[in-house]
């Protein structure tokens, strides 16, 4: 008789959270009620129960078509606006470029960034996509001081080209590389000497590694069980937290110690507390290191099956090292007058989408075009899906340099906009195109090489060469 209650009790347990479930999926689908019948919901679905459309976005994005996730919704619902459920909730998907301009535009006023939780987990409470208001405007300033104009011209540039040509020096040693896992170590080097004054070292050697830990997390499935990717990136972020946090404290017991980074500003400075130092100097070795050495990996890879821009690009180089003499290192001029480099650059960005969309929550039921977003949805303005559009761009698969220097194609920021915009801009733009171009330089007018696999790209979570894109290096000869 017990028995029997049991089952009973667990089959009514069963059945209130299915009905439970599939309420909460029906209201979900429907939406909510709309008395204005000039705006109206994005048509759309959510798909299935918990899971949503993750799946189709996932497969889309891993695909050598990352916009079938949207060309079938388009061709579906005759919008490029649409409803959908993604990364565990209900969304609105935008490709519409004046759309996601207007989104980007209004941060702080009819939306703000709200990314998944899992996400935040890792960037902490003060990680600059976490914070809203006056606090963001503050850390949002802080970074980009630090990143301006006069700090790229005389730091960044010297420190860039050292670094670039040291881990060079290493690589003409080596017969193959992956190209992608050596710039990853590349620029978190040089993040990590900017932030915060180390230098390659068995310390740094130790924050690389959790490092590695830490940014595997972000790009992995979010599942919080001992050993998984993302436990050990949970893990890693509290041991990155707690080796900054015995920075700050050496800063302040040795102040006769001289380092000259950022650390040591914002100690100095005494403007925000230490808890919130250590989530911004952690963003930033995360923001500063995933996308450049992405960049940098993928402009390599299309020059390869590019050889008329690489030659285009061989004369541009060869020659800026030509007029240097036998004086190697570039100033600001030289960089400015990189003008092919450049398009080459814009092209990779827009091919890359290495920021391939932001998160946004509407703060209140707001009206874009003729679409009315509910307070407390989330909307994904999905950048890459403009990129790689063929109203906009012509042949838009295809890598081609040259579409930069047609009048047409100058940069309009809502078609072309690979750092994102409006409050939150992404600060670190022009650092990333000064490390782009002097890699470049440097890369370029020292080495040839092949290609050893024939690699594919995925967009998923963020956009990677499946191989890492294994080369063999040479040495330059002369007319080569
Ligand atoms: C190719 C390189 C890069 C790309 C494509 C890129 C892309 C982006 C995008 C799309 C956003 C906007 C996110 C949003 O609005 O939700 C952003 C924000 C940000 N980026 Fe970058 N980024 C790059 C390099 C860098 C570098 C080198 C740094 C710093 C050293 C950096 C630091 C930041 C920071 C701090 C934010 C947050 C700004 C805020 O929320 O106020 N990024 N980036």
């Amino acid at each position: 008789m017990a028995d029997q209650i049991s089952l009973l009790l667990v089959v009514f347990t069963v059945a209130v959270a299915l009905l439970h479930l599939i309420h909460r999926w029906w209201n979900i689908q429907r939406g909510p009620k709309m008395s204005n019948k000039e705006v109206h919901l994005p048509p759309g679905s959510t798909g299935w129960p918990l899971i949503g459309e993750t799946f189709s976005y996932y497969r889309s994005m891993t695909s050598n078509h990352p916009r079938k996730f949207i060309d079938d919704r388009e061709k579906r619902y005759d919008s490029d606006i649409f409803i959908s459920h993604l990364f565990g909730g209900r969304t609105v998907v935008s490709a519409d470029p004046q759309f996601n301009k207007f989104v980007l535009q209004n941060e702080g006023r009819f939306f703000q960034a709200q990314y998944p939780k899992a996400l935040k987990a890792l960037i902490g409470n003060y990680g600059l996509l976490s914070v809203h208001g006056d606090l963001q405007r503050k850390l949002h300033g802080i970074a980009v001081n630090l990143l301006r104009f006069e700090r790229l011209k005389v730091d960044f540039m010297e420190e860039i080209q050292n670094l670039v040509h040291s881990t060079l020096d290493r690589w003409a040693d080596m017969k193959e590389i992956s190209l992608q896992n050596e710039c990853h170590q590349m620029v978190l080097n040089l993040m990590a000497k900017q932030l915060l004054d180390l230098s390659p070292s068995k310390e740094t050697s130790d924050i690389c590694e959790l490092f590695v830990d830490y940014t595997n997390a972000v790009i992995a499935i979010p599942i919080k069980i001992p050993g998984s990717t993302y436990a050990k990136g949970l893990k890693a972020r509290e041991l990155l937290i707690k080796k900054i946090y015995e920075m700050i404290k050496e800063r302040r017991n040795h102040p006769e110690v001289v380092h000259n980074d950022l650390l040591t500003k914002l100690v100095e400075e005494g403007l925000i507390s230490d808890e919130i130092i250590c989530d911004f100097i952690l963003f930033l070795l995360f923001a500063g290191h995933e996308t450049s050495s992405r960049a940098m990996t993928f402009a390599i890879k299309f020059l390869t099956y590019c050889p008329k821009a690489l030659k285009q690009m061989k004369e541009e180089h060869d020659a800026i090292l030509k007029s240097k003499g036998g004086h190697k290192k570039l100033d600001w001029d030289d960089y400015k007058s990189m003008a092919f480099t450049q398009c080459v650059i814009n092209e990779t960005l827009r091919l890359g989408n290495f920021g391939p969309g932001v998160f946004r929550e509407a703060e209140e039921d707001t009206k874009v075009k003729d679409c009315l977003i509910p307070k407390g949805w989330v909307v994904f303005a999905f950048l890459t899906a403009t990129h790689l559009h063929e109203k906009f761009h012509n042949e838009a698969l295809t890598f081609n340099p040259w579409r930069w220097q047609l009048d047409k194609d100058i940069p309009d920021d809502s078609l072309f906009s690979p750092f994102g915009g409006g409050a939150r801009l992404c600060p670190g733009s022009h650092l990333a195109k000064l490390e782009l171009s002097l890699f470049l330089h440097i890369f370029i007018t020292r080495f040839s090489w092949e290609a050893r696999a024939d690699d594919r790209t995925s967009y998923f979570p963020l956009p990677y060469l499946t191989k890492g894109f294994p080369i063999s290096l040479h040495g330059r000869v002369e007319n080569e």
